[in-house]
This record gives structure tokens, sequence and C-alpha cells, in this order.
């Protein structure tokens, strides 16, 4: 089934309407849902969404959960126990589920009524990537349950942010060079942005550079950089600013300006210098996660290979029990 054929399916089956969309998965897959809960929040009139860490779901399931309940499970390997656990509980409930995965032997595919096998790697072209397949979902779920008045737009994007990353990546490739060799000894980074890529900060924080690389990184939102975090900077501190097209932009531009001002190792990677704007107003601004993704991950091998520390050596996951 395609995203089309799984929302209509599970617009007949539930007579009362769906009422919420909740988003679960664990860290990379977590952060790639983060942009359809912003799309959520932003857009819908009447649908709840919810994003959840997939243990925090399972500890503290959420009451509205249940028959006209849509949960949207990702899992990379399609086997992370919490993820599968989230999956399972949802069914319990008498949720309709969703499971993504690129594993077609998932133990998650046991718990979803619905189900995904995604491609994955430098080949795919994006929109049959988790990130933009969950964002489909949620914006076709909207449309069915309270009409949503920019499908057509989206679907454009749809098609055409692959080309927008494959342009952008080349022309990238030659500053992660640069930004590698020139903070190959930095220990801690910051990493900036707003609206729909904040999960994208976050995940760059906590799976490219803790888990990958071993190095201490923490997301903060544009908006949130004057509430406090802005004490540390300094001319010695990292901070690699990604700058969104669209509503939220004027929230990095802030940020920008402070740090032209105050800081002097600032890495800034803009959407808009990158091609985002021939996507329409609006909807462009939930397209900056899904071209931001792409570029960080030339960043991160970039400074991977300096390092000489490559993005699959861990110390604890797969190796000791927790
Ligand atoms: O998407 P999956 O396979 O459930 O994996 C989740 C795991 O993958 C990572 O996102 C990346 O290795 C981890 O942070 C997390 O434990």
């Amino acid at each position: 089934m395609n995203v089309n054929q799984v929302v209509q399916s599970i617009r007949e089956k539930v007579a009362e309407g769906i009422s919420e969309v909740y988003f679960v998965a664990c860290g990379g897959s977590l952060v790639d849902m983060y942009p359809s809960k912003y799309f959520l929040d932003s857009e819908a009139k009447k649908l709840v969404a919810g994003l959840y860490t997939a243990n925090e779901f399972v500890h503290a399931l959420p009451k509205r959960l249940g028959a006209q309940s849509v949960v949207i499970v990702c899992s990379h390997g399609g086997n992370t126990p919490e993820s599968v656990a989230a999956a399972q509980a949802a069914k319990e409930q008498g949720a309709h589920t969703i499971g993504l995965t690129h594993n077609k032997e998932a133990a998650l595919l046991n718990y979803s009524d619905y189900s995904f096998l995604y491609e994955w790697g430098d080949e795919s072209n994006v929109k049959n990537n988790p990130m933009a397949i969950i964002l489909d979902l949620a914006v076709q779920l909207l449309h069915v349950v309270e009409g949503y008045a920019h499908v057509e737009a989206f679907q454009k994007g749809l098609e055409s942010i692959n080309g927008i990353i494959n342009q952008g990546k080349k022309q990238v490739a030659p500053r992660a060079r640069v930004f590698a060799d020139k903070y190959r000894n930095e220990e801690l980074y910051y990493i900036l942005t707003s609206g729909a890529s904040y999960g994208h900060a976050y995940g760059f924080a906590i799976c490219s550079l803790m888990e990958m690389q071993w190095l201490n990184a923490a997301a903060i939102h544009s908006g949130e950089y004057f509430h406090g975090p802005f004490e540390v900077t300094d001319k010695e501190t990292p901070f690699i600013l990604m700058m969104n097209e669209g509503r939220t932009r004027a929230l990095d531009e802030r940020a920008q300006t402070f740090l032209n001002q105050y800081a002097e190792k600032v890495e800034v990677i803009d959407a808009k210098e990158l091609g985002i704007g021939t996507i329409a107003d609006e909807v462009v601004e939930f397209f900056n996660p899904v071209l931001f993704y792409s570029i960080i991950c030339v960043y991160r091998e970039a400074l991977a290979e300096v390092r000489n520390h490559p993005l699959e050596t861990r110390r604890y996951m797969g190796k000791v029990a927790y």
C-alpha cells in the first residue's frame, strides 16, 4: 500500500474520525519524525500530534491513545526493543499502527497494521526515505481529517527536494572539508536552528557528534539561544547554525547577527543559499530538515575522515548490556 491507500484505509475503519497521531521512535528514527510533529502542530486545527521517545511512550502511555489514534513507529533496524514494545502497546490500546523500517525481518512488523519497507542509502531518492514518508503520512492524514489547502504544493516539494539536495551536497562538499580540517581538534559543538529543523539540530548533536564521533554537543533552538545559552558565546566555541527558509528564518537570522558579533567559529548552513526557495512558500519550511539531514551527513563524513573515527564505531551500543 502507498501512503494514500494506508491513510484511506485507516479513515474507513475509524467511524468517529481520527483524532490524534503519535510519532514514536528512538534516536535517529525519532529525529526523522520531528518535522511531521511540527507540521501537524502548525497546520492542524483539530488533529492532535504527539512525539515520543519509544520507552517513554511505553511507560507513560498518553490517555488519549485508543481506537481513534494513529501511531507511527519507525525503527531503521526494526528490532529496537523500546520501539517494538511501543508498537505492541499501541495495538493493545486499539490504535492503528504504521511501522516503518529498512529490515524486512523486523520484529516491528509483527505489531504494524500497515508497514513501509523504505529505501536507504546515498543512491535512494529522499522521497522514499523515512522522514519524507512520515511527512507525507502527516500531510495526507491531516487532509482526510480536516482538509489541508497545500497538498499539491507539498507533493510538488516532495518531487523536487531530491534534486535540490543533490545540488546542495556538491555545493557544500569543499566547505565541509575546510570545516573538518579547521575543527578537527574541537571537543564541543553547539548546533542551532529553528522550526521544523530543530529535531535535526538535536539529531546532529546526539547521533552524528555524540554517538558517531564521541564528541560533546548540544542542540539549541535559535529562539532559545537568547534566553540562556548565548552567555557561553565566545571566540573559542564552535557553533553550527542551520538557517531555514520560511517563517522561522527570522529567528535564525537573529542568532546569526549575534554570532557574527561575538563568536568566531561559526559554520552556517543556509537552506536558502542551497536553493530550497524554489519550493512554494506555503510548504517550504517543512522541507528544510529534509535538506539539512543530507547536508549535515556531508559534514559528518568529512569530520569522521579527518578525525580517523569511522561513523560506525561504538563502544557501548551492541557491545554491553544497557
Ligand atoms: O532506528 P532504530 O533501528 O530503531 O535505531 C535506533 C537507534 O539508532 C540510532 O538512532 C542510531 O544508531 C540510535 O541512536 C538508536 O539507538
